[in-house]
Protein backbone atom coordinates (compact mmCIF):
# COMPACT_ATOMS: atom_id res chain seq x y z
CA UNK A 1 0.00 0.00 0.00
CA UNK A 2 1.17 3.55 -1.07
CA UNK A 3 1.29 5.47 2.56
CA UNK A 4 2.63 8.88 3.12
CA UNK A 5 -0.63 11.09 3.19
CA UNK A 6 -1.42 10.20 6.67
CA UNK A 7 -3.54 13.59 8.33
CA UNK A 8 -1.37 16.36 9.19
CA UNK A 9 -2.84 16.47 12.96
CA UNK A 10 -1.15 13.19 13.91
CA UNK A 11 1.54 14.04 12.08
CA UNK A 12 2.26 17.08 13.56
CA UNK A 13 2.36 15.43 17.34
CA UNK A 14 6.23 14.36 15.65
CA UNK A 15 7.40 17.35 15.64
CA UNK A 16 8.83 18.43 18.73
CA UNK A 17 10.78 15.17 18.90
CA UNK A 18 12.00 15.38 15.68
CA UNK A 19 12.90 18.46 16.12
CA UNK A 20 14.85 16.98 19.54
CA UNK A 21 16.20 13.93 17.84
CA UNK A 22 17.89 16.47 15.59
CA UNK A 23 19.32 18.73 17.74
CA UNK A 24 20.70 16.05 19.63
CA UNK A 25 22.41 14.38 16.29
CA UNK A 26 23.55 17.64 15.16
CA UNK A 27 25.25 18.02 18.60
CA UNK A 28 26.62 14.22 18.28
CA UNK A 29 28.16 15.35 14.77
CA UNK A 30 29.69 18.10 16.12
CA UNK A 31 30.74 16.38 19.51
CA UNK A 32 32.16 13.53 16.98
CA UNK A 33 33.87 16.48 15.05
CA UNK A 34 35.94 17.21 12.41
CA UNK A 35 39.07 16.37 11.38
CA UNK A 36 42.32 18.09 13.58
CA UNK A 37 42.50 21.38 10.97
CA UNK A 38 39.16 20.80 9.43
CA UNK A 39 35.57 22.49 10.16
CA UNK A 40 33.90 19.69 8.68
CA UNK A 41 31.82 16.86 10.73
CA UNK A 42 32.93 13.53 9.23
CA UNK A 43 28.95 12.77 9.08
CA UNK A 44 26.47 15.33 9.33
CA UNK A 45 23.67 13.28 10.19
CA UNK A 46 21.33 16.41 10.98
CA UNK A 47 21.05 16.13 7.24
CA UNK A 48 19.19 12.78 7.16
CA UNK A 49 17.58 13.34 10.35
CA UNK A 50 16.47 16.59 8.65
CA UNK A 51 14.66 14.59 5.59
CA UNK A 52 13.10 12.12 7.88
CA UNK A 53 11.47 15.31 9.54
CA UNK A 54 10.19 16.65 6.24
CA UNK A 55 9.04 12.57 5.44
CA UNK A 56 7.23 12.43 8.53
CA UNK A 57 5.46 16.18 8.64
CA UNK A 58 5.40 17.16 4.89
CA UNK A 59 5.58 21.36 4.44
CA UNK A 60 5.42 22.32 8.26
CA UNK A 61 8.66 19.94 9.23
CA UNK A 62 10.60 22.61 7.22
CA UNK A 63 10.44 25.09 10.04
CA UNK A 64 11.46 22.04 12.64
CA UNK A 65 14.43 21.88 10.56
CA UNK A 66 15.63 25.67 10.54
CA UNK A 67 14.97 25.87 13.46
CA UNK A 68 17.05 22.57 14.90
CA UNK A 69 19.75 23.79 12.31
CA UNK A 70 19.78 27.29 14.06
CA UNK A 71 20.18 25.62 17.75
CA UNK A 72 23.26 23.58 16.74
CA UNK A 73 24.76 26.19 14.25
CA UNK A 74 24.63 29.18 16.14
CA UNK A 75 26.90 27.97 19.16
CA UNK A 76 28.98 26.06 16.91
CA UNK A 77 29.85 28.91 14.75
CA UNK A 78 30.00 31.43 17.36
CA UNK A 79 33.22 30.13 18.68
CA UNK A 80 34.55 30.72 15.23
CA UNK A 81 33.25 34.41 14.18
CA UNK A 82 31.96 35.89 17.66
CA UNK A 83 28.01 35.89 18.65
CA UNK A 84 27.21 38.77 16.41
CA UNK A 85 28.50 36.86 13.01
CA UNK A 86 27.24 33.52 13.86
CA UNK A 87 23.41 34.85 14.07
CA UNK A 88 23.40 36.22 10.71
CA UNK A 89 25.29 33.46 9.45
CA UNK A 90 23.34 30.67 11.11
CA UNK A 91 20.09 31.67 10.08
CA UNK A 92 21.19 32.11 6.56
CA UNK A 93 23.09 28.43 6.87
CA UNK A 94 20.10 26.84 8.63
CA UNK A 95 17.75 28.15 5.63
CA UNK A 96 20.29 25.96 3.10
CA UNK A 97 20.06 22.77 5.49
CA UNK A 98 16.17 23.18 4.79
CA UNK A 99 16.69 23.45 1.47
CA UNK A 100 18.41 20.40 1.31
CA UNK A 101 16.29 18.22 3.25
CA UNK A 102 13.43 19.68 1.32
CA UNK A 103 15.10 19.04 -1.87
CA UNK A 104 15.69 15.50 -0.82
CA UNK A 105 11.96 15.13 0.36
CA UNK A 106 11.32 16.29 -2.85
CA UNK A 107 13.60 13.62 -4.82
CA UNK A 108 11.70 10.85 -2.50
CA UNK A 109 8.12 12.29 -3.17
CA UNK A 110 8.84 12.56 -6.98
CA UNK A 111 10.13 8.95 -7.26
CA UNK A 112 6.63 7.68 -5.21
CA UNK A 113 4.22 9.88 -7.45
CA UNK A 114 6.19 8.68 -10.73
CA UNK A 115 5.91 5.04 -9.55
CA UNK A 116 2.83 4.96 -6.84
CA UNK A 117 4.69 2.71 -4.46
CA UNK A 118 6.38 3.83 -1.16
CA UNK A 119 9.80 4.95 -1.83
CA UNK A 120 13.02 2.18 -0.72
CA UNK A 121 11.07 -1.21 -0.87
CA UNK A 122 12.85 -2.52 -4.34
CA UNK A 123 16.70 -2.51 -4.69
CA UNK A 124 16.55 -0.60 -7.75
CA UNK A 125 15.18 2.09 -5.81
CA UNK A 126 18.80 2.66 -4.37
CA UNK A 127 20.09 4.05 -7.66
CA UNK A 128 17.80 6.81 -7.51
CA UNK A 129 18.41 7.43 -3.94
CA UNK A 130 22.16 7.36 -3.63
CA UNK A 131 22.21 9.97 -6.64
CA UNK A 132 18.96 12.32 -5.93
CA UNK A 133 17.81 11.54 -2.34
CA UNK A 134 21.95 11.76 -1.01
CA UNK A 135 23.88 13.31 -3.84
CA UNK A 136 22.09 16.06 -5.40
CA UNK A 137 20.77 17.93 -2.47
CA UNK A 138 24.30 18.04 -0.87
CA UNK A 139 26.04 18.90 -4.36
CA UNK A 140 23.60 21.72 -5.00
CA UNK A 141 23.84 23.58 -1.24
CA UNK A 142 27.06 23.08 -0.99
CA UNK A 143 28.56 25.59 -2.99
CA UNK A 144 26.34 27.87 -1.18
CA UNK A 145 27.53 26.85 2.44
CA UNK A 146 31.07 27.09 1.10
CA UNK A 147 30.54 30.90 -0.11
CA UNK A 148 28.49 31.74 3.39
CA UNK A 149 31.17 30.30 5.04
CA UNK A 150 34.30 31.83 2.95
CA UNK A 151 32.45 35.43 3.29
CA UNK A 152 32.00 35.31 7.05
CA UNK A 153 35.76 34.05 7.47
CA UNK A 154 34.72 30.94 9.30
CA UNK A 155 36.94 28.72 6.81
CA UNK A 156 39.94 27.35 7.82
CA UNK A 157 41.83 27.67 4.79
CA UNK A 158 40.74 30.23 2.11
CA UNK A 159 43.21 29.51 -0.40
CA UNK A 160 41.69 27.97 -3.74
CA UNK A 161 42.68 24.53 -2.51
CA UNK A 162 41.37 25.23 0.93
CA UNK A 163 38.03 26.30 -0.18
CA UNK A 164 37.53 22.94 -2.46
CA UNK A 165 38.66 20.98 0.32
CA UNK A 166 35.99 22.00 2.54
CA UNK A 167 33.69 21.83 -0.42
CA UNK A 168 34.38 18.18 -1.07
CA UNK A 169 33.97 17.45 2.42
CA UNK A 170 30.81 19.55 2.76
CA UNK A 171 29.70 17.47 0.14
CA UNK A 172 30.72 14.07 1.43
CA UNK A 173 29.95 14.71 5.19
CA UNK A 174 25.81 15.72 3.72
CA UNK A 175 25.80 13.02 2.01
CA UNK A 176 27.29 10.54 4.31
CA UNK A 177 24.54 11.93 6.88
CA UNK A 178 21.58 11.41 4.65
CA UNK A 179 22.88 7.92 3.24
CA UNK A 180 23.23 6.77 7.22
CA UNK A 181 20.14 8.35 8.44
CA UNK A 182 17.46 8.75 5.98
CA UNK A 183 16.67 4.85 5.88
CA UNK A 184 15.38 5.70 9.49
CA UNK A 185 12.24 6.81 7.87
CA UNK A 186 11.55 3.84 6.28
CA UNK A 187 11.95 1.58 9.31
CA UNK A 188 9.23 4.01 10.75
CA UNK A 189 6.98 4.13 7.47
CA UNK A 190 7.21 0.15 7.61
CA UNK A 191 7.07 -0.81 11.17
CA UNK A 192 4.17 -3.34 11.27
CA UNK A 193 6.14 -5.22 8.41
CA UNK A 194 9.60 -6.08 10.29
CA UNK A 195 7.92 -8.50 12.81
CA UNK A 196 11.02 -8.82 15.28
CA UNK A 197 10.25 -10.04 18.63
CA UNK A 198 12.11 -7.65 21.00
CA UNK A 199 13.96 -10.46 22.63
CA UNK A 200 16.86 -8.53 23.89
CA UNK A 201 18.66 -12.02 24.42
CA UNK A 202 18.55 -12.78 20.50
CA UNK A 203 19.90 -9.12 19.75
CA UNK A 204 22.70 -8.81 21.76
CA UNK A 205 25.11 -11.14 19.57
CA UNK A 206 25.72 -8.60 16.68
CA UNK A 207 25.76 -5.60 19.37
CA UNK A 208 28.72 -7.74 21.23
CA UNK A 209 30.66 -8.95 18.05
CA UNK A 210 30.66 -5.26 16.53
CA UNK A 211 31.33 -3.81 19.32
CA UNK A 212 34.04 -6.65 20.47
CA UNK A 213 35.51 -6.14 16.70
CA UNK A 214 35.11 -2.35 17.13
CA UNK A 215 37.12 -2.37 20.10
CA UNK A 216 39.65 -4.50 18.61
CA UNK A 217 40.27 -2.91 15.27
CA UNK A 218 40.40 0.56 16.96
CA UNK A 219 42.09 -0.11 19.98
CA UNK A 220 44.36 -3.18 19.63
CA UNK A 221 44.98 -4.09 15.66
CA UNK A 222 43.63 -1.80 13.09
CA UNK A 223 43.50 -4.44 10.50
CA UNK A 224 41.04 -6.63 12.22
CA UNK A 225 38.12 -4.06 11.23
CA UNK A 226 37.92 -6.15 8.70
CA UNK A 227 36.07 -9.05 10.36
CA UNK A 228 33.43 -6.21 10.85
CA UNK A 229 32.09 -6.86 7.19
CA UNK A 230 31.07 -10.83 7.58
CA UNK A 231 29.43 -9.52 11.21
CA UNK A 232 27.48 -6.95 9.33
CA UNK A 233 26.50 -8.78 6.81
CA UNK A 234 25.15 -11.33 8.85
CA UNK A 235 23.13 -8.52 11.25
CA UNK A 236 21.66 -7.73 7.81
CA UNK A 237 20.69 -11.22 7.05
CA UNK A 238 19.32 -11.75 10.26
CA UNK A 239 17.45 -8.59 11.63
CA UNK A 240 17.15 -7.30 8.00
CA UNK A 241 16.40 -3.76 7.30
CA UNK A 242 16.04 -2.52 10.87
CA UNK A 243 18.97 -4.40 12.15
CA UNK A 244 20.96 -2.79 8.96
CA UNK A 245 20.42 0.62 9.69
CA UNK A 246 21.03 0.17 13.44
CA UNK A 247 24.27 -1.41 13.09
CA UNK A 248 25.31 0.72 10.38
CA UNK A 249 24.70 4.06 12.01
CA UNK A 250 26.67 2.86 14.97
CA UNK A 251 29.28 1.98 13.29
CA UNK A 252 29.81 4.94 11.53
CA UNK A 253 29.34 7.38 14.19
CA UNK A 254 31.76 5.19 16.53
CA UNK A 255 34.71 4.87 13.89
CA UNK A 256 34.00 8.58 12.58
CA UNK A 257 34.83 9.59 16.07
CA UNK A 258 37.72 7.38 16.64
CA UNK A 259 39.18 8.57 13.82
CA UNK A 260 38.76 12.55 14.45
CA UNK A 261 40.41 11.62 17.67
CA UNK A 262 43.38 9.71 16.07
CA UNK A 263 42.04 6.57 16.61
CA UNK A 264 41.64 3.49 14.60
CA UNK A 265 42.63 2.16 10.96
CA UNK A 266 42.37 5.66 9.17
CA UNK A 267 44.89 7.93 10.83
CA UNK A 268 47.75 8.39 8.24
CA UNK A 269 48.81 11.74 6.71
CA UNK A 270 46.52 14.23 4.87
CA UNK A 271 43.29 14.53 7.17
CA UNK A 272 41.61 14.72 3.58
CA UNK A 273 42.96 11.80 2.49
CA UNK A 274 41.54 10.27 6.30
CA UNK A 275 38.82 11.96 5.43
CA UNK A 276 38.05 10.27 1.98
CA UNK A 277 39.24 6.55 2.91
CA UNK A 278 36.78 6.49 6.36
CA UNK A 279 33.53 8.14 3.46
CA UNK A 280 34.63 5.48 1.17
CA UNK A 281 34.99 2.46 3.81
CA UNK A 282 31.39 4.14 5.39
CA UNK A 283 30.01 4.87 1.84
CA UNK A 284 31.08 0.89 -0.19
CA UNK A 285 30.05 -0.97 3.19
CA UNK A 286 26.46 0.96 3.53
CA UNK A 287 25.44 0.99 -0.07
CA UNK A 288 26.57 -2.68 -0.23
CA UNK A 289 24.71 -3.67 2.71
CA UNK A 290 21.56 -1.21 2.01
CA UNK A 291 20.75 -3.56 -1.69
CA UNK A 292 21.56 -6.84 0.54
CA UNK A 293 18.70 -5.58 2.61
CA UNK A 294 16.36 -4.80 -0.20
CA UNK A 295 16.57 -7.57 -2.24
CA UNK A 296 15.78 -9.19 0.76
CA UNK A 297 12.76 -8.08 1.14
CA UNK A 298 11.85 -8.39 -1.99
CA UNK A 299 12.67 -12.07 -2.06
CA UNK A 300 10.31 -12.33 0.78
CA UNK A 301 7.18 -10.77 -0.63
CA UNK A 302 7.57 -12.38 -3.65
CA UNK A 303 7.94 -15.53 -1.45
CA UNK A 304 4.59 -14.55 0.62
CA UNK A 305 2.80 -13.55 -2.79
CA UNK A 306 3.60 -16.95 -4.80
CA UNK A 307 2.39 -18.89 -1.23
CA UNK A 308 -0.58 -16.97 -1.62
CA UNK A 309 -1.30 -17.19 -4.98
CA UNK A 310 -0.53 -21.07 -5.31
CA UNK A 311 -2.96 -21.18 -1.49
CA UNK A 312 -6.00 -19.33 -3.84
CA UNK A 313 -5.00 -21.91 -6.54
CA UNK A 314 -5.20 -24.86 -4.49
CA UNK A 315 -8.60 -24.10 -2.90
CA UNK A 316 -10.20 -23.27 -6.32
CA UNK A 317 -8.69 -26.71 -7.44
CA UNK A 318 -10.19 -28.23 -4.45
CA UNK A 319 -13.78 -26.43 -5.09
CA UNK A 320 -13.56 -27.44 -8.73
CA UNK A 321 -12.44 -31.25 -7.60
CA UNK A 322 -15.65 -31.00 -5.25
CA UNK A 323 -17.65 -29.78 -8.09
CA UNK A 324 -16.64 -32.26 -10.66
CA UNK A 325 -17.48 -35.16 -7.84
CA UNK A 326 -20.66 -33.73 -7.73
CA UNK A 327 -21.24 -33.62 -10.86
CA UNK A 328 -20.36 -37.06 -11.72
CA UNK A 329 -22.54 -38.81 -8.85
CA UNK A 330 -25.60 -36.24 -9.56
CA UNK A 331 -28.33 -36.42 -11.26
CA UNK A 332 -28.20 -32.63 -13.27
CA UNK A 333 -31.72 -32.08 -13.30
CA UNK A 334 -33.52 -33.62 -9.81
CA UNK A 335 -30.21 -33.17 -7.49
CA UNK A 336 -30.52 -37.00 -6.71
CA UNK A 337 -27.44 -39.21 -6.93
CA UNK A 338 -27.17 -40.52 -10.57
CA UNK A 339 -27.46 -44.43 -11.49
CA UNK A 340 -23.87 -44.71 -10.98
CA UNK A 341 -23.79 -43.45 -7.47
CA UNK A 342 -26.82 -45.07 -6.51
CA UNK A 343 -25.71 -48.46 -7.21
CA UNK A 344 -22.49 -47.30 -5.21
CA UNK A 345 -24.24 -46.96 -2.48
CA UNK A 346 -26.76 -49.87 -2.82
CA UNK A 347 -23.32 -52.11 -3.28
CA UNK A 348 -21.99 -50.87 0.12
CA UNK A 349 -25.70 -50.97 1.86
CA UNK A 350 -25.96 -55.18 0.51
CA UNK A 351 -22.10 -55.63 1.96
CA UNK A 352 -23.01 -54.45 5.16
CA UNK A 353 -26.42 -55.99 4.87
CA UNK A 354 -24.42 -59.25 4.66
CA UNK A 355 -22.03 -58.71 7.15
CA UNK A 356 -24.60 -57.57 9.54
CA UNK A 357 -27.08 -60.29 8.79
CA UNK A 358 -29.79 -57.59 8.60
CA UNK A 359 -32.74 -57.56 5.85
CA UNK A 360 -32.34 -55.05 3.30
CA UNK A 361 -35.16 -54.29 0.25
CA UNK A 362 -35.51 -52.01 -2.52
CA UNK A 363 -38.00 -50.00 -3.97
CA UNK A 364 -38.00 -49.49 -8.13
CA UNK A 365 -40.52 -46.45 -8.55
CA UNK A 366 -41.71 -45.49 -12.13
CA UNK A 367 -44.35 -42.63 -12.84
CA UNK A 368 -47.50 -43.18 -14.64
CA UNK A 369 -48.31 -42.01 -18.37
CA UNK A 370 -45.42 -39.11 -17.80
CA UNK A 371 -45.24 -39.16 -21.03
CA UNK A 372 -48.96 -37.28 -21.32
CA UNK A 373 -47.37 -34.46 -19.05
CA UNK A 374 -44.76 -34.44 -21.48
CA UNK A 375 -46.66 -34.50 -24.54
CA UNK A 376 -49.74 -32.17 -23.22
CA UNK A 377 -47.96 -29.90 -20.78
CA UNK A 378 -44.44 -29.73 -22.52
CA UNK A 379 -40.88 -30.86 -21.49
CA UNK A 380 -40.31 -28.07 -18.90
CA UNK A 381 -43.48 -29.36 -16.62
CA UNK A 382 -42.30 -32.56 -17.27
CA UNK A 383 -38.77 -31.62 -15.76
CA UNK A 384 -41.09 -29.53 -13.00
CA UNK A 385 -42.90 -32.62 -12.37
CA UNK A 386 -39.55 -34.64 -11.95
CA UNK A 387 -37.95 -32.66 -9.38
CA UNK A 388 -41.20 -32.09 -7.10
CA UNK A 389 -41.26 -35.93 -7.36
CA UNK A 390 -37.89 -36.21 -6.30
CA UNK A 391 -38.59 -33.64 -3.51
CA UNK A 392 -41.24 -35.14 -2.28
CA UNK A 393 -39.16 -38.78 -2.12
CA UNK A 394 -36.16 -37.19 -0.43
CA UNK A 395 -39.04 -35.62 2.17
CA UNK A 396 -40.49 -38.62 2.74
CA UNK A 397 -38.03 -41.42 3.31
CA UNK A 398 -35.47 -41.55 6.17
CA UNK A 399 -31.57 -40.38 5.99
CA UNK A 400 -30.24 -44.00 5.81
CA UNK A 401 -32.34 -44.90 2.96
CA UNK A 402 -30.64 -43.97 -0.20
CA UNK A 403 -32.41 -42.78 -3.10
CA UNK A 404 -31.20 -42.22 -6.93
CA UNK A 405 -32.70 -41.28 -9.96
CA UNK A 406 -32.17 -44.78 -12.07
CA UNK A 407 -33.05 -42.98 -15.32
CA UNK A 408 -35.47 -41.31 -17.40
CA UNK A 409 -38.99 -41.27 -14.80
CA UNK A 410 -37.96 -43.98 -13.29
CA UNK A 411 -36.49 -43.60 -9.48
CA UNK A 412 -34.59 -46.13 -7.41
CA UNK A 413 -34.80 -46.37 -2.90
CA UNK A 414 -32.31 -48.90 -1.35
CA UNK A 415 -34.33 -49.06 2.31
CA UNK A 416 -31.06 -50.65 4.50
CA UNK A 417 -32.34 -52.38 7.74
CA UNK A 418 -35.98 -53.43 5.94
CA UNK A 419 -38.11 -56.32 5.61
CA UNK A 420 -39.85 -56.77 2.90
CA UNK A 421 -43.31 -56.38 4.76
CA UNK A 422 -41.78 -52.63 6.24
CA UNK A 423 -40.52 -51.66 2.82
CA UNK A 424 -44.19 -52.30 1.61
CA UNK A 425 -45.32 -50.04 4.16
CA UNK A 426 -42.43 -47.07 3.12
CA UNK A 427 -43.18 -47.94 -0.72
CA UNK A 428 -46.76 -47.09 -0.04
CA UNK A 429 -46.77 -43.81 1.95
CA UNK A 430 -44.31 -42.80 -1.20
CA UNK A 431 -46.60 -43.56 -3.43
CA UNK A 432 -49.32 -41.77 -1.25
CA UNK A 433 -46.77 -38.48 -1.22
CA UNK A 434 -46.19 -38.69 -4.60
CA UNK A 435 -49.87 -38.81 -5.52
CA UNK A 436 -50.01 -35.42 -3.38
CA UNK A 437 -47.24 -34.21 -5.19
CA UNK A 438 -48.38 -31.29 -7.90
CA UNK A 439 -46.48 -28.87 -10.67
CA UNK A 440 -48.65 -25.45 -10.57
CA UNK A 441 -49.37 -24.51 -14.36
CA UNK A 442 -51.07 -20.88 -15.45
CA UNK A 443 -54.44 -20.14 -14.79
CA UNK A 444 -54.62 -21.53 -11.39
CA UNK A 445 -54.58 -25.19 -12.58
CA UNK A 446 -51.96 -28.10 -11.81
CA UNK A 447 -50.86 -31.11 -12.74
CA UNK A 448 -50.81 -34.41 -10.82
CA UNK A 449 -48.98 -37.42 -11.34
CA UNK A 450 -49.59 -40.95 -9.62
CA UNK A 451 -46.41 -43.79 -10.01
CA UNK A 452 -45.97 -47.95 -9.71
CA UNK A 453 -43.46 -49.39 -7.48
CA UNK A 454 -42.06 -52.90 -7.25
CA UNK A 455 -40.42 -53.88 -3.93
CA UNK A 456 -37.85 -56.55 -3.90
CA UNK A 457 -35.40 -57.76 -0.79
CA UNK A 458 -32.32 -58.84 -0.75
CA UNK A 459 -31.58 -63.14 -0.74
CA UNK A 460 -29.07 -65.16 0.44
CA UNK A 461 -28.59 -66.73 -3.00
CA UNK A 462 -28.39 -63.13 -5.10
CA UNK A 463 -25.20 -62.96 -6.28
CA UNK A 464 -25.17 -60.04 -7.57
CA UNK A 465 -26.77 -56.28 -7.40
CA UNK A 466 -28.47 -57.02 -10.79
CA UNK A 467 -30.47 -60.41 -9.41
CA UNK A 468 -32.42 -57.96 -6.76
CA UNK A 469 -32.48 -55.11 -9.42
CA UNK A 470 -34.66 -57.63 -11.52
CA UNK A 471 -36.62 -58.86 -9.21
CA UNK A 472 -37.89 -55.65 -8.42
CA UNK A 473 -37.91 -54.57 -12.40
CA UNK A 474 -40.67 -57.66 -12.91
CA UNK A 475 -42.66 -56.32 -9.54
CA UNK A 476 -43.06 -53.26 -11.28
CA UNK A 477 -43.69 -54.63 -14.21
CA UNK A 478 -46.73 -56.13 -12.96
CA UNK A 479 -47.48 -52.83 -10.89
CA UNK A 480 -48.14 -51.74 -14.40
CA UNK A 481 -49.77 -54.24 -15.45
CA UNK A 482 -52.41 -54.56 -12.56
CA UNK A 483 -53.55 -51.18 -13.21
CA UNK A 484 -50.57 -48.54 -12.36
CA UNK A 485 -50.69 -46.11 -9.08
CA UNK A 486 -49.83 -48.95 -6.55
CA UNK A 487 -47.25 -51.09 -5.03
CA UNK A 488 -46.38 -54.94 -6.12
CA UNK A 489 -43.47 -56.55 -4.06
CA UNK A 490 -41.57 -59.65 -5.30
CA UNK A 491 -43.45 -62.30 -3.41
CA UNK A 492 -46.96 -61.46 -4.93
CA UNK A 493 -45.51 -62.87 -8.52
CA UNK A 494 -46.91 -65.89 -10.18
CA UNK A 495 -44.80 -68.74 -9.14
CA UNK A 496 -44.01 -69.36 -12.86
CA UNK A 497 -43.61 -65.37 -14.16
CA UNK A 498 -40.40 -65.06 -15.80
CA UNK A 499 -38.58 -61.54 -15.27
CA UNK A 500 -38.97 -59.82 -18.22
CA UNK A 501 -37.84 -55.62 -18.83
CA UNK A 502 -40.82 -53.51 -18.68
CA UNK A 503 -40.88 -50.82 -21.14
N1 LIG B 1 -39.39 -33.84 -19.13
C1 LIG B 1 -38.63 -34.93 -19.11
N2 LIG B 1 -39.07 -36.06 -19.64
C2 LIG B 1 -38.31 -37.17 -19.62
C3 LIG B 1 -37.05 -37.15 -19.01
N3 LIG B 1 -36.53 -38.40 -19.13
C4 LIG B 1 -37.46 -39.17 -19.79
N4 LIG B 1 -38.53 -38.40 -20.07
C5 LIG B 1 -39.76 -38.80 -20.75
O1 LIG B 1 -40.47 -39.74 -19.97
C6 LIG B 1 -41.34 -40.38 -20.83
C7 LIG B 1 -41.39 -41.85 -20.48
O2 LIG B 1 -42.40 -42.45 -21.27
P1 LIG B 1 -42.78 -43.97 -21.19
O3 LIG B 1 -41.50 -44.75 -21.05
O4 LIG B 1 -43.65 -44.24 -22.32
O5 LIG B 1 -43.52 -44.11 -19.83
P2 LIG B 1 -44.85 -43.47 -19.31
O6 LIG B 1 -45.38 -42.42 -20.23
O7 LIG B 1 -44.54 -42.94 -17.92
O8 LIG B 1 -45.77 -44.64 -19.26
P3 LIG B 1 -45.80 -45.76 -18.18
O9 LIG B 1 -44.46 -45.84 -17.52
O10 LIG B 1 -46.14 -46.99 -18.92
O11 LIG B 1 -46.84 -45.36 -17.19
C8 LIG B 1 -40.83 -40.13 -22.26
O12 LIG B 1 -41.69 -39.23 -22.91
C9 LIG B 1 -39.49 -39.48 -22.05
O13 LIG B 1 -39.20 -38.54 -23.07
C10 LIG B 1 -36.58 -35.94 -18.46
O14 LIG B 1 -35.47 -35.82 -17.94
N5 LIG B 1 -37.39 -34.86 -18.53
Amino acid sequence: MFTFHSPLRSRLRYFLPLLVIQVLSGWLSVGTGALPGESVATIWLPSGVGVVALLVLGQPGLLGVWLASLLVGIPVTAQITGLGMAWRMGLAAAALEALQAWLAMRAWRVHETRHHANFLRQPQDLIWFWFWVCTVPALVTAPFMTLLQWTCHALPDSSITGVARHFLMLVLSNMAGILLATPVYVLWRDRGRWDLRCNALRHLWPVALIGLILAGALLIYPPALALLLPVLLATTVRFRLPGMVVAMLATAVIISAATVFHIGPFVHGDPLMVFVNLQLFLFSTTIMLQYLALAQELIKRHRVQLESEVAARTEALAQANERLKELATTDELTGAPNRREWQRRCAQAVLMARRQDTPLSILLLDLDHFKMVNDTHGHLVGDLMLRAVANTCRETLRASDSFGRWGGEEFVVVLPDTSLADAEQVAEKLRIAIAATHVPLDGGLYVRITSSMGVARLRPSDNDLDDLLTRADHALYHAKEYGRNRVVLETELPANDLPAKHG
